[in-house]
């Protein structure tokens, strides 16, 4: 095993996990997912700039948009037939030297394939981007948007209801200081914040609304027991946390655009709600990201559709189910003006870097300041310039810092081949070592051949139990580090 001081992106603490080795969820999502995910932005840029009237007004976008189409092709060509990977070019993310940094020191001569998957798949993500970030007309389309707010509209039943529960809970949570019934309640909204991570639409590529009801556990929107599905639980450790606290600032680093995202306002909600927190940081992502990464812009489109009370859904039948839903959006935009919520898009998190890397300051990474026109908003601040300041401001202000889904899990964990028994304080590195620990929970569904905090004898059960069990979606973990209390 390398030490903490060898450890880099391309040595791992333990063998990396890598598109070469076959059968692996790492090379089927190189070889299959991820040429798809390009295909399906090369449609959506095609069906967008071929309904623009052929004039000389649209003459320079259509021309972008064409060259943009090219640009995605060759990209694809080069994933399919595992050529070396290329530098960025210059754009106005600011960030191409890190990159390329990297990829010469760490990765030279490396293919799709040959690099870590980590790297490879978030340079993939980063080159996408670039596809539109070079041109003039196209540098703020976010490509997969058309995805995540189909995707959102398609869960209007389950939010519309799930609207009015939280409301109710609130109201319990300020009417009564009975500790079991927040108890209750916590217990009910962080499991709806982790199996929100279900909708996902970078491993759901052809997802249609039915398979959407289907993955949020069907019509009514409450949470169903699934406990027995959470191979790894440590929910009463961060509710003895949690119930020690009293208007504390917490940050969550969100994954995914709509469903996901919106259960996990439900849940910063309720923690305001009680007096638990008094303001919650979000972490979005500063450009289009792992398909349905939520970006600042989707942030706010959440909240106004919430206002809206989803103004086109198709699904609902009974508008007076909406006026809950209408109710918390207006309270959620009261946060973001008042402060009490807060949203960043630090670049770190589009950064290549696994979060061993978060203290250490050796991932400078620039300030996106041609992202922050579409990054604006109530509730949005300018974003730190490095990683060494983004983890200072989490190690001093955070009383808990909530990591959700696959890919933070992933960067959480290095990405590489722990054993399942290892613990999840071990498989986080510096982030549970003294002088460099972070307060750390991580709500994940199980999306890829990683995971970490099992006990002796348990993966063998569960491969038996299901043997998809760790790449469908269907297991979960949460699990905590926090520091000793002195
Ligand atoms: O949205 P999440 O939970 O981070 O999942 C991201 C997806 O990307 C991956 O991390 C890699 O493709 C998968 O394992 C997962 O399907």
């Amino acid at each position: 095993m390398a030490t903490a001081t060898e450890v880099t992106p391309s040595c791992p603490p333990r063998p990396a996990l890598i598109g070469t080795k076959k059968g692996t969820f790492a090379y089927f999502t190189i070889k299959d997912r991820l040429p798809v995910i390009i295909t399906r932005v090369v449609d959506h840029v095609y069906r967008t700039y071929s309904v623009l009237p052929n004039d000389v007004a649209h003459a320079d976008t259509i021309r972008e948009a064409k060259g943009i189409i090219e640009a995605l092709g060759k990209l694809r060509y080069e994933m399919q037939t595992d050529k070396p990977l290329t530098p960025l070019l210059q754009d106005n993310m600011g960030d191409h030297l890190v990159w390329n940094s990297i990829m010469e020191t760490y990765f030279p001569q490396k293919t799709w394939f040959s690099a870590t998957w980590l790297f490879s798949e978030c340079y993939m993500y980063r080159r996408i981007y670039q596809c539109f970030s070079l041109t003039t007309h196209w540098r703020d389309f976010d490509y997969f948007a058309e995805q995540k707010k189909d995707t959102f509209h398609a869960s209007d039943r389950a939010v519309a209801a799930l609207a009015d529960r939280t409301l109710a809970l609130c109201q319990e949570a300020t009417m009564q200081l009975d500790e079991t019934s927040r108890h209750t309640a916590f217990m009910e909204l962080a499991q709806a914040s982790l199996w929100g991570n279900k909708t996902d639409l970078s491993l759901l590529v052809n997802l249609d609304l039915a398979d959407v009801h289907s993955l949020q556990g069907g019509e009514g929107g409450h949470a169903q027991d699934r406990s027995s599905f959470i191979v790894v639980n440590h929910l009463e450790a961060w509710w003895a946390q949690v119930r020690t606290w009293s208007g504390v600032r917490i940050d969550i680093v969100l994954d995914n655009s709509g469903f996901e995202s919106f259960v996990d306002l439900v849940f910063a909600h309720w923690l305001v709600a009680t007096g638990y927190c008094s303001k919650v940081v979000f972490h979005c992502k500063a450009i289009p990201w792992f398909v349905s990464d939520t970006t600042i812009p989707d942030f706010h489109w959440l909240v106004q559709t919430c206002r809206d009370r989803f103004q086109h859904a198709t699904h609902l039948t009974n508008s007076e189910h909406l006026g809950g839903l209408e109710t918390l959006g207006d309270q959620w935009q009261d946060h973001l003006m008042l402060g009490r919520w807060e949203l960043r898009a630090d670049a770190f998190w589009t950064s290549p870097y696994a979060f061993w890397h978060l203290p250490r300051g050796t991932a400078p990474v620039p300030v996106n300041t041609a992202g922050s026109a579409a990054n604006s908003g109530p509730g949005a601040s300018s974003h730190t310039t490095s990683s060494a300041a983004l983890f200072a401001d989490l190690q001093q202000n955070s009383a808990a810092v909530i990591f959700k889904g696959d890919l933070n899990y992933r960067k959480l964990l290095y990405d590489c081949e722990w054993d399942l028994t290892t613990p999840f304080s071990t498989a986080l590195g510096p982030l549970a070592q003294v002088g460099t620990q972070l307060p750390v929970v991580s709500l994940r569904t199980s999306k890829c051949d990683l995971m970490v905090g099992l006990q002796p004898g348990q993966g063998e059960e569960l491969d038996k139990r299901d043997p998809k069990w760790m790449v469908n979606g269907k297991f979960a973990v949460i699990e905590v580090s926090f520091p000793d209390k002195a």
